[in-house]
This record gives structure tokens, C-alpha cells and sequence, in this order.
């Protein structure tokens, strides 16, 4: 293999929950709480990001619980959304976006202030809506597929993926990402698509347990085989023991690595510093990307193209970056 071949990306990011708060109650989940539970102010935001500049942060993640659409609350909470990124923009960061079910309208506004957008399609069967997502009508398959329908209209670049482990079938895998290669071949919006396994944690209804790495390797080499080669494979550092099978089955990004990660937060990041050092006794390079892949750079809105180029220089400027003399 060339070298350019053995590199691996990584986005130095840090996440933003604007509420845990959320109408839908996936089995799985260890993140939601329910009405009543704080909002995010922008002026809390801009505390929280403010000592984060030029420490080498370039996304900031977006990860919120849902207000249900019909709520008489829910343009507050979009707002608040909106003016989070806002804030994030201002301070010279690029923010990626995952609210879960929007609007179009709304889908529209958030473009205007994020360089990517994300939403995990999970599993597509409905089966699943008599088990984990029975009380959770944001996972309804036909309208996760629609909403990655409509941002590959907007032409938002976009992030979505597999939740791996929660009771479904190779089948309903294999259907799951052939719906993406489809909507990948009409639009050509997917960036990358996560394989995220299941991982129990201690707020969860849900009693099922972590899938193993086997399956999820195996599930890896199924996605290589059916996605196109532009979508990048990601994989969660925190929630596997061994990652070099991955990068050999196909894996080639880990996602966005901060402080926590909000999902799983029994499962700590590794170090950046650590990872890098073992993914170089093995032959491997890992390196920082934007929340936004090259090949996307010209679907960013202009506003947002300028702290682009910054980060980007940043990037070329580090000395970890630097060629050898
Ligand atoms: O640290 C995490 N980052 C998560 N991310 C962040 C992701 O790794 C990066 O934001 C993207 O790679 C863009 O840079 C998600 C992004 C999405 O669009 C959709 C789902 C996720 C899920 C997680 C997650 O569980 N934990
Ligand atoms: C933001 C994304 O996090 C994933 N998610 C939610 N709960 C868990 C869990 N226990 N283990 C792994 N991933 C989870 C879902 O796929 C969701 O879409
Ligand atoms: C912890 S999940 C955060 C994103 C959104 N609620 C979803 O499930 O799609
Ligand atoms: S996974 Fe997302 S949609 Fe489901 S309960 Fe948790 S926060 Fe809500």
C-alpha cells in the first residue's frame, strides 16, 4: 500500500449540547432527559466556547435532544439551536449540526450556519418501531430517509450512519446501506457514514448489550462492499478495544475527538497524543480534518468560507503537519 493510503482522519472537536431534554424515548439512549430540563443560553454558549479558541478546536458538535415539532416550545428551541451556531461561527469555529427530525424551513436555516449537518439513519425497519423505537417517532425509517432525501437537495454536506446491535437483522444492515449508496448516487451529499455500535450504558431502558467487535468488523467490510468509494467509514475510537482490523477492513475516519463524548459517557476519547503514537508503531498516520471533507469544501456557504481557510492554514502551519526537512 502507498503511504498517502495507510492515513487515517480525526476532527479535533468539541461538543455543545443546547438540551438534553427530548420528546422521543430510544431504548438505547443515556443522553435524554425529560421536559423541564435546562436550555442552553447564547451567552452560556459563548462562555463555554470563548476559552477554546486557538487551542486547536475546529468543530464544534452540535448534539441536541428533540422538541416535538408541534410543540407551541419549539421555536424557541430552534432558535436556540440557531443562535448556538451562530455564536460558534462568530468565534471562529465550525459547527456541525445533529437536532434530530428538522423541517425543511428549518433545515434550510441551520445550512446558513453549519459547514456539515448530520443524522444517524439507525436501522431502517420498522420492526424496530415495536422495540427500541417504540416510543420514539423521530426513528421512523421513512422520515429519517426523507430527511436525508432533503438535505441532498439543500446540497448540505452530510454525515449519517448505522447503529449497530439493536436487535436487527443482517438483512435490515444490508437494506440500510444500500438505502444510502441510492440516496449517495442522486445526491452526492454523504461524507461519511458511521458504523457506531451499540454501547449499554447506565441510563438506558433498554437491557440489550454491546455488540461485539467481530460482528462490527464484519459489518464494516459489508458497508465497503456496498457504499461508494467517496464515502469515508468511521468508527468510534472509544468503543472499540482494537482498532487496527478496522483500518484494514476499510475504516478511515474517526469522527470528532474532544473532552467527552456526550453519547457514551462510560467510554472516554482516547488521548490524541496516545493514539497517534500507536497508530504509528503500526504503520498508520493520523491526521486532523474539517468537519467538512475536501471534495464538499464548495458546497460551504460563502459566509462560512473564510474561517475554513483559516483552520485550514492552521493545519499546514502545525508542525506536526510539517514535511521533514
Ligand atoms: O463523539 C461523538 N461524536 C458523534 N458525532 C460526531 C462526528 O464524529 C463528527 O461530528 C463528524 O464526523 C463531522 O466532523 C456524530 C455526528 C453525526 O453527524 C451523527 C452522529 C454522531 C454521533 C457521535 C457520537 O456518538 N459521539
Ligand atoms: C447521536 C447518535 O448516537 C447514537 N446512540 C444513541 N445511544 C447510543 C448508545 N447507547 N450506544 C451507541 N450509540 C448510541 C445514535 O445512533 C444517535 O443517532
Ligand atoms: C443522543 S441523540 C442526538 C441526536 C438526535 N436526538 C438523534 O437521535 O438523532
Ligand atoms: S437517541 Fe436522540 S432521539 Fe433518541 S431519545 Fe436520545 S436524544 Fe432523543
Amino acid at each position: 500500500m502507498s503511504s498517502e493510503a495507510r492515513t487515517i482522519t480525526y476532527s479535533p472537536s468539541f461538543t455543545v449540547v443546547p438540551t438534553h431534554e427530548c420528546f422521543n424515548r430510544c431504548g438505547y439512549c443515556n443522553f435524554r432527559a425529560e421536559a423541564g430540563s435546562d436550555w442552553l443560553t447564547p451567552e452560556a454558549a459563548r462562555q463555554l466556547l470563548e476559552p477554546l479558541r486557538r487551542t486547536g478546536v475546529c468543530e464544534i458538535l452540535v448534539l441536541s435532544g428533540e422538541v416535538h415539532p408541534r410543540d407551541r416550545r419549539r421555536g424557541d428551541w430552534f432558535s436556540m439551536i440557531e443562535s448556538l451556531c451562530a455564536v460558534a461561527l462568530e468565534l471562529g469555529f465550525l459547527p456541525h449540526t445533529n437536532c434530530g427530525i428538522l423541517s425543511f424551513a428549518e433545515m434550510r436555516a441551520l445550512q446558513q450556519v453549519n459547514c456539515s449537518m448530520g443524522l444517524m439513519l439507525e436501522i431502517e425497519s420498522d420492526r424496530l418501531l415495536e422495540s427500541v423505537h417504540r416510543h420514539a417517532p423521530s426513528k421512523i425509517p421513512a422520515l429519517r430517509v426523507e430527511q436525508l432525501a432533503w438535505a441532498g437537495e439543500l446540497g448540505i454536506p452530510f454525515t449519517t450512519g448505522l447503529l449497530l446491535g439493536i436487535g436487527e437483522t443482517w438483512a435490515e444492515r444490508e437494506a440500510t446501506l444500500q438505502t444510502i449508496a441510492r440516496l449517495q448516487e442522486r445526491y452526492g451529499h454523504i461524507q461519511e457514514v458511521i458504523l457506531q455500535p451499540h454501547r449499554p450504558g447506565g441510563a438506558q431502558h433498554w437491557s440489550g448489550e454491546a455488540l461485539g467487535e467481530a460482528e462490527l468488523l464484519e459489518t464494516v467490510r459489508l458497508a465497503r462492499s456496498i457504499l461508494p468509494a467517496e464515502i469515508t467509514l468511521q468508527i468510534p475510537p472509544n468503543l472499540v478495544v482494537d482498532l487496527l482490523p478496522f483500518l484494514e477492513a476499510g475504516v478511515r475516519d474517526l469522527g470528532g475527538i474532544g473532552p467527552v463524548d456526550v453519547v457514551n459517557p462510560d467510554y472516554a476519547h482516547p488521548l490524541v497524543a496516545r493514539l497517534r503514537g500507536n497508530l504509528q508503531e503500526a504503520g498508520w498516520k493520523l491526521k486532523e480534518r474539517l468537519p467538512v471533507y475536501p471534495h464538499l469544501y464548495g458546497r460551504v456557504p460563502t459566509a462560512l468560507r473564510q474561517t475554513l481557510r483559516t483552520h485550514l492554514q492552521s493545519f499546514l502551519d502545525s508542525p506536526i503537519l510539517r514535511k521533514k526537512k
